[in-house]
């Protein structure tokens, strides 16, 4: 490349001019290739200075052919004739011949010649022979040639770098020129015969010795102001290259990529930076181009800002990809500029840093800041954007757009049991099932702890939302594995929907939320859709919330009885506590209303552990009253089963009431059970040993199979009212109750149908040889007295059996 900038000092550019065309002016000394341009290095490499000789040898030659052939025609056209021998032409042409080929060996094969030690030395030496020859052929002493003597001075002080040996070089050349005079005054050499020349001047000693000395004196001072000047221009190059050397080191040590293509995008041009980032050696630019390495992705619009910086525009910032050799994909962030060279040729030149880390750490931390670091499923603020999209484009076409909260039941049950770890895997195996459950156009976020959201965009009615809360529910309830532990968990959702109850992303996850609660309250592991009812319940929760906290030492809770009855006889048979809450302003809560609500604060522990000591004390009463020994069937929270000291608790409770365990029946249902077999089976083990009665509450909801009864310590099943309720209805539930009270049987365990209204289920259910009813058909859950009269009197059985 060349270029205006070639001959001026670059340190002086860098200080005056734009990065690109400073660089500019650097490109013009090296390629991309890394040749070395031949102007720049003429005068600094020996094969650029041969080349320059040799060149000038071609000039010479030529001009002295042209005067050759120039004199021969004039003398053959005037009266002196063609004067020039044979001998003449024959050594004329030998010598050019000569000359000839060693200066196409100059020229072209500077590489093989190179190798010979005294290359330079040895072309001047056939230079000044030449030059020898051609001053005697042309005239001897008296030759217009002897003047190339002193121009073979100056391609010594080109060719060679001492000034001793230029001088000894021109020395030569004044010798010879004085032995060719010296044999042609002693005639050891015939003098040639020339026109105009007096033979009287080859025999003058006079003449000679002058015209050596002027010969001399010239060559002498030609040799030395050469060999001067040619001090001085190396000395002026060796700067000039020595500063190029440091801007080229300096572009190598830029952390920056730096880079230059022509038009077309072919390099010709890149710093040290650009190729260790992104692996092309000098080897691989030439048949690169720049629009082959940008990625498609940004390919049209880095295109066109490289149009535009053609078109003379000015090129902003700009940021994209760049594909390195080995296919990685490069960030990059810089600016491009061009500069137009002297030829009109148009060069962009780039200025860009490597991003990539910068980028992946953004990336990462935008995931972090977007995304749930356990399940890698968007958090909250995510998930509200997607929602905000999603609803941005329903508003637009129109549709329905639907969001289901779900909460995994006992979910901290599980957490507290088995430890974070297996918690952590069970909320990562959820957030897999439900990946893998929903469409790619669906979204689901974890909102925080057990908590999840998803959006269902694009419906078509309302209705499709609660077909997947359905599908959800059940694939959430397939046994899942996690660690060694097989677990069974269930899930309540609540479901919110766009148009129908909020336009606010905020506000569908918060009714969404409340319809959760709502499924929650209504015995879990099922789904509700909001409505405005649900805010009331929401507003009631917050009261029960503030309130339940003092309910206990307020002496707020109540204790009901419920009786069991022998299913042929109708005697009573056992009792069930059910707790009340006597709320100062709501009234008599039932428990669906705070179980829950003591279950996430904890404060079930120290309820269950009133109402244990409770039902003791009263048992302890009512033998003290002469009833006997009445056995009551206490239920016990899941997280009651989970209590470390939950055996030792029973047993105190029973030894201070000074009660027999016999009285005591524990209900755990089959639910809390299954959520975790394998603990359940060793703290029923333990409570059965202390002579408990264990009984599996609304059997039939749950996932237990005939293996898991077996490995349960248990005497009872209470089949659940959802199916006793519709044995007369319904021949599914009818065959599942036949069916439970069958299996119960063979596994030698009492069965007891909870929920008994009417004379039909009961007829059934004995029917089937179902041991005991529970159920308003007999007697709605009682207070203390009423119960206590029933257990003097027994139960007003006289309008059944007139019923019957
Ligand atoms: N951890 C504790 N849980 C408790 C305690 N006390 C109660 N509970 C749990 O609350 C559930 C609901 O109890 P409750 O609202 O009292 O309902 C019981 C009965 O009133 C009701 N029942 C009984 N017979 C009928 C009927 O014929 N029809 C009808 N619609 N309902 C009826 O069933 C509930 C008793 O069922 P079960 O316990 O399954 O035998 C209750 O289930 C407990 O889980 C407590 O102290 N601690």
């Amino acid at each position: 490349m060349r270029g205006a900038g070639s001959r001026r000092g670059p340190m002086k550019a860098l200080q005056n001019q734009d990065p690109p065309t400073w660089l500019h002016n650097l490109m013009t000394f090296e390629s991309a290739d890394g040749a070395v341009s031949e102007d720049s290095r003429q005068f600094t490499s020996a094969r650029g200075r041969t080349i320059l000789v040799a060149q000038a040898r071609w000039l010479l030659l030529l001009v002295f052919a042209l005067y050759g052939l120039a004199a021969a025609v004039t003398f053959a056209s005037s009266r002196y004739g063609l004067f020039v021998d044979t001998a003449q032409i024959v050594t004329l042409l030998v010598a050019v011949v000569t000359v000839f080929g060693y200066n196409t060996l100059c020229h072209f094969y500077y590489p093989v010649i190179s190798r010979l030690r005294y290359v330079d030395h040895l072309q001047i030496l056939f230079d000044l022979i030449l030059v020898t020859l051609l001053v005697h052929y042309s005239g001897g002493a008296a030759s217009w040639f002897w003047p190339v003597y002193l121009v073979v001075s100056i391609e010594a002080a080109v060719l060679l770098e001492r000034r001793r040996q230029v001088l000894a070089m021109g020395s030569l050349g004044s010798l010879l020129y004085g032995g060719l005079l010296l044999a042609e005054y002693h005639g050891w050499v015939a003098s040639v015969a020339m026109p105009f020349v007096d033979p009287i001047l080859h025999s003058d000693g006079l003449y000679l010795g002058l015209s050596w000395f002027w010969v001399c004196v010239l060559n002498a001072t030609v040799a030395l102001i050469s060999a001067f000047l040619m001090r001085i221009i190396r000395r002026e190059n060796q700067a000039h290259r020595e500063s190029e050397q440091r801007l080229v080191s300096f572009l190598d040590t830029a952390n920056d990529l730096i880079f230059c293509v022509r038009e077309d995008g072919s390099f010709i041009y890149t710093n040290r930076s650009w190729q260790q980032t992104l692996g092309y050696d000098s080897e691989s630019l030439p048949q690169l181009k720049l629009q082959d390495i940008v990625q498609q992705d940004d390919k049209s619009r880095c295109i066109s800002a490289f149009n535009n910086l053609l078109d003379g525009n000015s090129g902003g910032a700009i940021e994209g990809k760049m594909t390195a050799r080995d296919g990685r994909a490069v960030n990059v962030e810089g600016s491009m500029t061009c500069s137009r060279q002297e030829d009109g040729e148009r060069l962009v030149w780039g200025i860009c840093r490597d991003i990539t880390e910068r980028k992946r750490a953004q990336d990462q931390l935008y995931h972090l800041a977007h995304h749930d670091a356990l399940t890698g499923l968007p958090n909250r603020t995510n998930f509200i954007e997607r929602l905000q999209q999603e609803l941005a484009m329903a508003k637009r076409i129109g549709r329905e757009v639907a969001v289901l909260f779900l909460d995994l039941d006992r979910f901290k049950m599980i957490n507290d049991t088995l430890g974070h770890d297996s918690g952590d895997a069970l909320l990562v195996e959820v957030a897999a099932r439900l990946k893998k459950l929903l469409r790619e156009t669906d979204a689901v976020g974890r909102l925080g702890g057990d908590e999840f959201a998803i959006v269902l965009g694009n419906l078509n009615c309302s209705a499709d939302a609660e077909r997947v809360a359905e599908k959800i529910l059940k694939i959430l309830a397939e046994p899942l594995q996690v660690n060694e532990h097989e677990l069974f968990i269930t899930t309540s959702i609540g479901v919110s929907h766009f148009p129908a109850h909020h336009n606010s992303p905020e506000e569908l996850v918060k009714k969404a939320d409340i319809a959760m609660y709502s499924a929650k309250a209504q015995g879990r592991n099922n789904f509700k859709v909001y409505n405005r009812a649900m805010d009331f319940d929401s507003e009631r929760r917050m009261i029960l919330e503030t309130g339940i906290r003092r309910a206990l030492e307020r002496d707020e809770f109540r204790i009901h009885y419920q009786p069991k009855v022998d299913a042929s006889t109708g005697e009573v048979t056992s009792l069930e506590a059910l707790l009340r809450w006597q709320h100062p302003d709501l009234g008599l809560l039932p428990p669906a209303d705070f179980i829950s609500l003591a279950e996430e604060t904890g404060l079930i522990f120290s309820i269950g552990e009133w109402v244990l000591r409770q039902v003791c004390h009263q048992v302890r009463e009512w033998a003290d009253l002469g009833l006997g020994d009445v056995r009551v069937a206490v239920n016990l929270s899941g997280y009651q089963l989970q209590q470390q000291n939950l055996v030792g608790q029973i047993s105190q409770a029973l030894e201070d009431a000074g009660v027999s365990p016999e009285c005591l029946e524990l209900e755990v249902t089959e639910t809390v059970v299954m959520q975790n077999p394998d603990f359940a089976v060793a703290i029923l083990r333990q409570l059965k040993e202390l002579g408990i009665c264990i009984s599996i509450d609304d059997f039939g909801t749950g996932y237990s199979s005939l293996s898991h009864l077996r490995r349960f310590s248990i005497n009872t099943l209470k089949i659940d009212k959802s199916f006793v309720q519709e044995v007369e209805r319904n021949a599914t539930d009818a065959a599942i109750t036949q069916a439970i009270i069958a299996m119960g049987k063979s596994l030698d365990l009492k069965i007891v149908a909870e929920g008994v209204e009417t004379e039909g289920q009961l007829e059934f259910l004995r029917g089937h040889d179902c041991h005991e009813i529970q159920g308003y058909l007999f007697s709605q859950p009682v207070a203390v007295d009423k119960v206590t009269e029933i257990l003097r009197n027994g139960l007003d059985l006289k309008s059944l059996q007139a019923a019957t």
